[in-house]
């Protein structure tokens, strides 16, 4: 009786070259080749050829790249996308997709005119629903988020959104915004890099999509404090999140608060006041708000917003165990494929802490992609 054939699909090639492994992969009429390399000179190059005319491509490489290692392999996941298996690396950095005709590369394409390819970070974390505050200015927004910060340090994560506006004292740059120049500022947004963007009180705000994912990759839960313009945005975008708005308790103490607050001009307050009476007017807009929090007494309010964000729950992500030592180093290859999963075999014999001999990966659940990250990956572990 012959051996059962073993359910291998090798559609890499792997090419060893002085400084790095090179992977290609067929897809249709094209050869996508992938070096990645530990020399900061030429880390990573894509090159596309078109086998009807026997042309080579460099094509535009959009989002932030794999970190550079000299070992990895590939594979195809389906005619939009390849999967990249990093050698060397830390586990929670360790899968890569290259997107190669996914909608936002088609639409990329049309935009740019010219070959594009994209690269999304996958993520095994799932996080959880990020929490997009807003409220007029001066109703307590950052109080009431610097309180939550404070007391679950590991839970949540802020989004440090970008803006055109000076820091006011006490302000630190990258840390309650990335306080940036305004045509730097429009470059990105056209670059594709924000989530949301709004003029509000005269300056231009917007929130990057890797502040957003980075909160993530931590496991921790992202909190947005942004205007009801980028809710707005958020709301239309493919990002689930809770949408909180933050009343005061009347437009006269908003005033005070404001005032006593001190960090704005006359000017800049009476701009924020007539905002403000837009904002609160557009509170009750049909399926924009999941919740109204009066922020009257702070104590209340906050236990009301703890309450909301079920700070009791204690549910753990079955991946998380995976990835709470995210630091150990990878080293996988590829030892066989179906449709939707990938098994992964570990090439070190002394199994590492935090990592597994084998890892079964699903990819039926897959979300998200380029400009962001790739999630929805389902990891087991055997050992
Ligand atoms: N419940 C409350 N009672 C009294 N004062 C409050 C209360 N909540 C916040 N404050 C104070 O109101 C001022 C404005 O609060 P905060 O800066 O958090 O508002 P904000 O909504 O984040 O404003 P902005 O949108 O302009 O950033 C601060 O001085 C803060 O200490
Ligand atoms: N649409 C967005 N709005 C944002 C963002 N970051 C902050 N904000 C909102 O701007 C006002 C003013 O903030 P301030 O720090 O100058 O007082 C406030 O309502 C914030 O919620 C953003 O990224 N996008």
């Amino acid at each position: 009786m012959g051996e059962e054939a073993p359910v291998f699909h090798v559609e890499s090639v792997a090419l060893e070259s002085k400084d790095c492994l090179q992977n290609s992969i067929d897809i249709g009429d094209k050869t996508y080749v992938i070096s990645i390399s530990d020399d900061p000179k030429s880390s990573i190059s894509i090159k596309i050829l078109d086998k009807l005319t026997l042309t080579w491509v460099v094509p535009t490489v959009l989002g932030s790249h794999p970190t550079p290692t000299n070992s990895h392999v590939a594979i195809l996941v389906n005619n939009e996308k390849i999967l990249i298996i990093e050698k060397g690396v830390a586990l929670n950095d360790f899968i890569w997709f290259l997107e190669v005709d996914t909608p936002f590369v088609k639409q990329q394409c049309k935009i740019k005119g010219a070959e594009v390819v994209a690269w999304s970070k996958g993520v095994i974390s799932e996080g959880h629903t990020p929490v997009v505050i807003s409220g007029p200015s001066g109703v307590g927004k950052g109080t009431l988020i610097a309180k939550l910060m404070k007391e679950y340090p590991s839970k949540f994560g802020f989004s440090v959104s970008h803006t055109t506006r000076f820091p006011r004292e006490k302000e630190i740059d990258g840390v309650h915004y990335h306080f940036t120049e305004r045509s730097k500022m429009e470059q990105e947004i056209s670059e594709g890099k924000f989530l949301e963007f709004a003029h509000v009180h005269g300056n231009l705000y917007g929130t990057s999509i890797e502040a957003v994912e980075s909160v993530s990759d931590q496991g921790k839960r992202c909190i947005l404090d942004i205007d009801v313009q980028g809710a707005r945005s958020v709301r239309a975008s493919s990002l689930e999140a809770i949408f909180i708005f933050v009343c005061p308790p009347s437009f006269e103490e908003l005033e005070k608060r404001l005032r006593a607050r001190g960090t704005e001009t006359e000017e800049q307050i009476q701009k924020r006041l007539k905002n403000a009476r837009a904002e609160l007017d557009q509170s009750n807009s049909p399926g924009l708000f999941d919740h109204l929090l009066i922020n009257d007494d702070l104590e209340a309010c906050y236990e009301n917003l703890k309450k909301l964000l079920c700070l009791d729950d204690s549910h753990e992500d079955s991946n998380d165990s995976l990835i709470k030592d995210g630091k150990a180093i990878a080293c996988y290859s590829i030892l066989s494929k179906t449709n939707s999963e990938i098994l992964l075999q570990s090439e070190t014999n002394e199994v590492e802490k935090g990592t597994a001999s084998l890892l079964s990966l699903n990819l039926s659940f897959l979300s998200g992609g380029a400009p962001g990250r790739t999630r929805g990956l389902k990891i087991s572990s055997f050992n």
